[in-house]
């Protein structure tokens, strides 16, 4: 993947009860907003969590409409999807991080955007199937 179409990393600490509420990463602009990232690279496809620290208690990154709580292992990077196929809001990328109840969780995201990827095999369009998105993002080399 291209690193100019990722926004820059963002460092997060979390101490105790220490959270992030769930919300969407998908910006959902209009389109013919004058946001210049937005113009130019589109909403953000993707969401990459770089797992530093992991808290002794709490902290997991929880997806409420699929009631999935992830508990990572520092080294391990989360990798989400914010848009649908055709460039819409994924509705299960709902997310967020759960208190920390002992402890301090240090993670760094990259919120990686929808164009300009010159490195992918193919343009991304609404005919690619959801299933063809994930070889195409698997193949890049
Ligand atoms: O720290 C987490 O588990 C979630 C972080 C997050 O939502 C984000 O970086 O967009
Ligand atoms: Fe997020």
């Amino acid at each position: 993947m291209d690193s100019k179409t990722t926004e820059n990393v963002m460092m997060l600490s979390y101490d105790r009860f220490g959270h992030y509420a769930p919300h969407y990463d998908f910006l959902n602009f209009s389109t013919d907003s004058d946001n210049w990232w937005y113009k130019t690279y589109g909403d953000r496809l993707a969401t990459a969590l770089f797992i530093i620290k992991t808290a002794e208690k709490g902290g997991g990154t929880v997806f409420p409409k699929m009631k999935v709580v992830i508990s990572p292992e520092p080294g391990d990077m989360i990798l989400w999807f914010n848009a649908n196929i055709k460039f819409e809001q994924e509705d299960l990328s709902f997310h967020g991080a759960c208190p920390i109840l002992a402890g301090r969780k240090i993670a760094m995201s990259l919120w990686i955007r929808c164009r300009q990827h010159k490195d992918l095999k193919c343009q991304m369009n609404d005919k690619i199937l959801s299933h063809e998105l994930n070889d195409i993002i698997r193949n890049f080399d």
